[in-house]
């Protein structure tokens, strides 16, 4: 096993396979061996005495759409959390491109954790009120060091791309819609071009063109990048439209 900046090299993570055509399955029978993939191994979790996911195993290929559909408490945002490395499961481990990855946050190295973001339900809950909507989408490129007029002009070319006029950069959350949070929260996933992007009910809150402007925005993403994503809904429309294939989460406590 070769250890790189805070990734080992994974067993049973060579290999490759093609991306799968739209299935239905238990997530926990999902093969995960594949080099270029997001990949959650035997992932347990628990809150207590719950156990929220049981030996779950789950894939997302470069440039593929990955459905995670489930009853309401399967566990689908915790694997979600896992998967974007925020939390570390209790067994089981995550890989990224073949390296299995030792850690969670920050302390992960900045050229691991930035290749995977994830775009929650709720914009609110996931800014800073202080800030601006141009810091918002700046503040990753800040963390990671990348000079001040370089991370003010890759804000701004991601701004124009999510739809936020200059007036809008310069107004902080509470003086934004939902939906313009979100948009600037879309920006702020995308800034440091991660390969893997994971929506969590991103757009559930969010009226019909938003939407349909916010899941474009996505699509060209990943089709410029090749990028690899984890949708997380219950609009089965959506799930329909997107998804390349739909993996199952089992009800809670089965
Ligand atoms: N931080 C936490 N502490 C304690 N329990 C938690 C925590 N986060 C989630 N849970 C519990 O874990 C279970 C799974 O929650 P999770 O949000 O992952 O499910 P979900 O499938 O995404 O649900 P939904 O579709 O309703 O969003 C739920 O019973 C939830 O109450």
């Amino acid at each position: 096993m070769t250890t790189t900046d805070g990734v080992d090299v994974a067993p049973g993570t060579t290999g490759g396979t093609a991306t799968a055509p739209r299935t239905t399955c238990d997530a926990r029978t999902v093969p995960s061996t594949t080099v270029a993939a997001l990949a959650a191994h035997e992932v347990t979790v628990s809150y207590g005495r719950q156990r929220v996911l049981d030996r779950v195993d789950l894939r997302v290929d470069p440039g593929e759409t990955v459905g995670l559909h489930g009853p309401s408490g399967s566990g689908k945002s915790t694997l979600a959390r896992v998967l974007a490395l925020l939390h570390a499961p209790d067994a089981g481990h995550v890989s990224l491109d073949g390296h299995r990855v030792a850690g969670v946050r920050h302390r992960l190295p900045a050229a691991v954790r930035t290749r995977v973001a994830i775009l929650f339900q709720s914009p609110r809950a996931a800014t800073d009120p202080r800030l601006s909507l141009a810091d918002i989408v700046a503040e990753p490129l800040r963390a990671t060091g990348v000079p001040a007029e370089q991370a003010r002009a890759r804000a701004a070319e991601l701004a124009d791309l999510v739809g936020l006029t200059p007036d809008l950069l310069a107004r902080r959350p509470h003086a934004v819609s939902d939906g313009q949070l979100q948009r600037a929260c879309l920006a702020r996933a995308l800034v440091h071009r991660p390969a893997y992007l994971l929506c969590d009910e991103a757009t559930a809150m969010l009226d019909a063109s938003t939407q349909a402007h916010l899941a474009a925005v996505i699509t060209d993403y990943q089709r410029e990048h090749g990028a690899g994503v984890l949708l997380i809904t219950h609009d089965p429309a959506l799930m329909a439209r997107w998804a390349t294939r739909v993996v199952d989460l089992p009800p809670p406590g089965t």
